[in-house]
């Protein structure tokens, strides 16, 4: 066996024959000695300096990782971050890729050849260039399933937020001024509520379920198709417009592609229910916000709970943030740090399948 794989060794690279050697002596596995020897020269780029240790951890087992030294924090954090990225970039066999910076043709071509695959530490894969991805056989994996509780609890907060008011009632408290009386500041109830879901995949379900306790009267559900899962969950499969018109909760749950881009708009806004509370998220482009603005201004729907936004910051003087009636986060739906570090494994683990020749976990087909 040692034989073999310091025959192996030789022939890729001949100095690991001797770093082998020493290892066996010390009393590490051949199998791990070898397979990490021929490993440690690939170099894979993480894109963020808070990565957690969790996935780093993993990588570091087998590869020589690279990583930002900047935090992606303020404009300034920002440019530095896409700046050290891009000086780190060339040669590097994985990228590991947390960033807001586009996985685009000139980064990709910044990279060179030897680049393997792209994995992103996030379910959405909107910032990334398929096509280029595809024509140079990079592949690409994403981190589902792990993040679908952590995303639904924060679909629940933001139903929670917009019917209940919290943007006006937070600002009543922190100006002193609390409207006290029997009918102030109103809320609406889920309790007896039409919930609608966009896009029944993991995080849509995740959503249903955690409603449970919440007495809905009923869930509708609309996508490409009528899913198994659905009849398990007690919803219905209805068409996009009967959605719209029905629903007193719409949550967007799927993912940004070009069908998907502005499909809240000023026609699909004009088929709501005037009490209809909009939850968004997916991505903030499946919202067109000036037609949002409209109609939560001029009160054609009653409220708005969104944790993404085009852009990403939302300036602070964006107009969006005037509205009383919506409730905005700041892209926090995976942000737990079980979620995270769920992620970071999920992620790291794609990596070594990628450059140890085995199938990816999370694969994105191409
Ligand atoms: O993972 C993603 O794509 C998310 O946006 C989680 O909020």
């Amino acid at each position: 066996m040692l034989k073999i794989i310091l025959q192996k060794c030789q022939r890729r690279a001949p100095r690991f024959k001797v770093v082998a050697l020493l290892l066996v002596g010390v009393g590490l596995p051949a199998s791990c000695i070898a397979h990490n020897t021929m490993t440690k020269n690939l170099k894979v780029l993480v894109s963020s300096n808070d990565f957690p240790a969790s996935g780093l951890k993993v990588l570091e087992e087998h590869f020589t990782v690279l990583q930002t030294k900047y935090l992606n924090f303020g404009e300034e954090g920002q440019t530095k971050t896409k700046e050290d990225l891009l000086k780190l970039i060339p040669g590097c066999s994985a990228l590991v890729w947390s960033s807001n910076l586009p996985i685009s043709k000139e980064l990709l071509d910044r990279a060179g050849p030897q680049l393997k695959l792209v994995a992103t530490v996030s379910a959405g894969y909107n910032h990334c260039n398929l096509d280029e991805l595809r024509a140079r056989g990079i592949k690409l994996s994403n981190t589902p399933n792990v993040l679908s509780s952590a995303v639904a609890e924060i679909a629940v907060g933001l139903m929670l937020a917009a019917a209940r008011r919290f943007t006006e009632n937070l600002e009543q408290v922190r100006t002193g001024e609390w409207e006290i009386g029997f009918d102030k500041v109103l809320g609406q109830d889920i309790r007896g509520s039409t919930v609608g879901i966009v896009g029944l995949g993991g995080i849509g379900q995740a959503v249903v379920k955690r409603l449970a306790g919440f007495e809905v009267d009923k869930f509708i559900y609309t996508g490409h198709r009528e899913k198994p899962e659905g009849k398990a969950l007690g919803a219905e499969f209805v068409t996009q417009d009967e959605l719209l018109a029905r629903s007193d909760f719409i949550v967007l749950a799927v993912p940004l592609t070009n069908e998907t881009r502005h499909m809240i708009n000023t026609d699909t806004l004009a088929k709501m229910k005037s009490n209809a509370i909009l939850i968004n998220i997916g991505r903030g482009d499946l919202v067109d916000q000036e037609a949002l603005y409209d109609a939560l201004k001029n009160k054609q729907i009653y409220a708005a709970g969104l944790d993404v936004t085009t852009p990403e910051p939302l300036p602070k003087d964006h107009k969006l943030l005037t509205l009383p009636n919506l409730f905005v986060l700041p892209h926090i739906g995976s942000a737990t740090v079980r979620t995270r570090s769920d992620m970071a494994v999920l992620a790291a683990n794609n990596v070594v399948n990628a450059l140890t020749g085995k199938a990816l976990v999370t694969p994105v087909n191409l």
